[in-house]
C-alpha cells in the first residue's frame, strides 16, 4: 500500500491518508529535531517532514485528503505544547499555505483520497478485535461507524481553539487515538461535553444548541455477532475491506499459477459449480482424500499465507469472546474448539455457482472427533448459506453470508450439513471490485486443521 509523502513550504508537513492517526501524533511528538526529513513507515501510513528552510513568499494551494494533516512546523520546533494538528475525515478539500502562488495537481492523492473514502474508515473500526475494544458495540449503535456523508469534516487540535469535544473524538477513532490525543490537549480542552446521541449538557445560562449528526439518519454499520446454534458463530462484517482486498490480491497471486483455481469434477464426471484452489494441503473431490500431490497439477500446494491464519486465529478468539458472553459457565473452548489451520480451500463461485449440501468429514478422525472448528470467510458477492442436521434443503436454516463475513462452526455443530445454493449477483462492495477487479461472484476460504 502506497504512502504519500509531501513537502509544503516553510514549517510545514503532510501527514497523508492516515487510517492510524494515533501512530502519526505520536510520530508529530516525536519529530526530529534537527529538521532533517524523517520517514516513518507503517502499515498505512507514512510522513516526511520537510526541510523548513523554503521560499516564505510564496503560496501554494494543497489538496487535503481524508486523513491527511497540514502542521506547522515552527511551533512544535518552538514550543514543548503538541503543535496545531488538522485532521480531515471525508471528501477532499482545499487548503491553503501561503508559500507559494499556484496550483499543485496531484492525482496520487486523490487516489489515495479514493482510497479512504471507499474503505479505511472501515478499516479502523475493523482492525479492532471484539477484546481490544468493548465500546465498538455502542459506537456502531450510535451509528458512528459508518455512514459517513459526502461532506468533509475537520477537527483542529490546536491549543489555540477551544472548542474541540474529546469525546467526539474518541467516537470516531479507536479509544486508543483518544487516549494518545488526550495526553497531547492542553488542560481547558473537554470542558463542553458531548453525550451520545446529541445531548449538550447544560451549563448555567447557555444557549441549548442543536446538534447536527454528520452520519445519515438510521444508518447502521452492523457488524453483529451471533450464535447461530451451539458451536456455529457468525461474525458478521468482520474483515476489513482493506483485509478483503488483500485476500483477493494474494489468492488471485497464488491462483494463478500452477496449483491454482481450476475446476474440480467428481468421480461420476460432473464438474463442481465453482473453481477450487487448495492451500496447506490439497483436497480431491474425485477420492475425497487429502494429499501432497495435485490432482491435475501434480505439485504440492503453496503454504496458507500468515495473514490468513492470524485472521483464522482472530476470529475464533472473538467468537469466544462472544461464547463467553452469552453464557458465562461455558468454556468456549469446548463449544467451538480452536485450531490451527493446515488446510485452507479456496472456492471462487461465478455468480451461477452453487454447492450442494455436504458434511466436512475428510479431515483426520481425531480432528473429526475433537470437532475441531471448520473457519468460513466470505468476500465478494454474497451467498445464501443451507445449514442443518439433515441432508435437506426444505429442513436446513438460511444465514446470507455477505462480503466480510465469518462463519465458524465445530463442536456438536462440526458435523452439520451445510452448502450454498445460491449466489446474490453484483453484491459484492464497490470498493472492493474496484480495487482488485475481483470478477462477478463470491470467493470463500473455508479453514480446518486436518
Ligand atoms: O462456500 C461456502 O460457504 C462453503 C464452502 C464449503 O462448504 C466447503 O468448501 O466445504
Ligand atoms: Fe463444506
Amino acid at each position: 500500500m502506497h504512502s504519500l509523502q509531501r513537502i509544503f513550504g516553510f514549517g510545514l508537513c503532510r501527514l497523508s491518508t492516515t487510517s492510524r492517526v494515533s501512530r502519526q501524533i505520536c510520530s508529530l511528538k516525536k519529530m526530529n529535531p534537527s529538521r532533517k526529513p524523517i520517514s516513518i513507515s507503517s502499515d498505512y501510513s507514512s510522513f516526511t517532514a520537510q526541510n523548513p528552510f523554503g521560499n516564505e513568499s510564496a503560496a501554494e494551494e494543497t489538496t487535503q485528503s481524508s486523513g491527511a494533516k497540514i502542521m506547522n512546523e515552527k511551533q512544535f520546533r518552538c514550543e514543548e505544547n503538541f503543535p496545531p494538528l488538522s485532521v480531515n475525515i471525508g471528501s477532499s478539500s482545499k487548503g491553503r499555505n501561503f508559500n507559494k502562488w499556484g496550483k499543485r495537481t496531484d492525482s496520487g492523492l486523490e487516489l489515495r483520497q479514493e482510497a479512504v473514502n471507499s474503505s479505511e474508515f472501515e478499516g479502523i473500526t475493523n482492525a479492532v478485535s471484539l477484546q481490544e475494544e468493548h465500546s465498538l458495540l455502542n459506537r456502531s449503535r450510535t451509528g458512528i461507524n459508518s455512514g459517513l456523508q459526502s461532506s468533509h469534516m475537520t477537527v483542529n487540535l490546536s491549543e489555540h481553539e477551544d472548542s474541540v469535544n474529546v469525546p467526539s473524538l474518541q467516537e470516531y477513532e479507536h479509544e486508543r487515538i483518544a487516549k494518545i490525543a488526550r495526553h497531547s490537549l492542553p488542560r481547558h480542552f473537554g470542558q463542553k461535553k458531548v453525550y451520545p446521541g446529541g445531548v449538550v449538557k447544560k451549563s448555567e445560562g447557555l444557549p441549548v444548541v442543536e446538534r447536527f449528526n454528520i452520519c445519515l439518519p438510521g444508518f447502521r454499520d452492523i457488524k453483529t455477532r451471533e450464535v447461530l446454534r451451539p458451536g456455529m458463530v457468525l461474525l458478521k462484517h468482520y474483515i476489513s475491506i482493506r483485509e478483503q482486498i488483500d485476500i483477493v490480491k494474494t489468492c488471485n497471486t497464488l491462483g494463478e499459477v500452477s496449483g491454482g483455481f481450476y475446476r474440480p469434477g467428481y468421480k461420476d464426471g460432473a464438474k463442481l459449480r465453482l473453481h477450487m484452489m487448495c492451500l496447506g494441503m490439497n483436497w480431491d473431490p474425485q477420492t475425497r482424500k487429502y494429499n501432497k500431490q495435485h490432482p491435475v497439477d501434480n505439485c504440492e500446494p503453496p503454504d496458507i499465507p500468515l495473514g490468513f491464519r492470524l485472521l483464522v486465529q482472530r476470529a475464533i478468539k472473538d467468537a469466544h469472546c462472544l461464547i463467553e458472553k452469552e453464557s458465562d459457565m461455558v468454556n468456549p473452548e469446548d463449544i467451538l474448539p480452536s485450531i490451527s489451520p493446515n488446510i485452507c480451500i479456496a472456492n471462487f463461485y461465478s455468480i451461477h455457482g452453487r454447492l450442494g449440501l455436504h458434511q466436512d468429514r475428510d479431515e483426520s478422525r481425531e480432528s473429526l472427533r475433537k470437532g475441531l472448528s471448520v473457519v468460513s470467510m466470505s468476500i465478494g458477492d454474497s451467498a445464501e448459506f443451507l445449514y442443518g442436521d439433515e441432508r435437506e434443503v426444505d429442513q436446513a436454516s438460511k444465514v446470507l453470508l455477505e462480503s466480510g463475513d465469518v462463519l465458524l462452526f465445530g463442536g456438536e455443530s462440526r458435523m452439520l450439513f451445510h452448502g450454498v445454493p445460491s449466489i446474490v449477483p453484483f453484491s459484492a462492495p464497490e470498493p472492493l471490485k474496484s480495487k482488485t477487479g475481483l470478477r462477478h461472484g463470491r470467493l470463500n476460504l473455508t479453514f480446518r486443521q486436518f
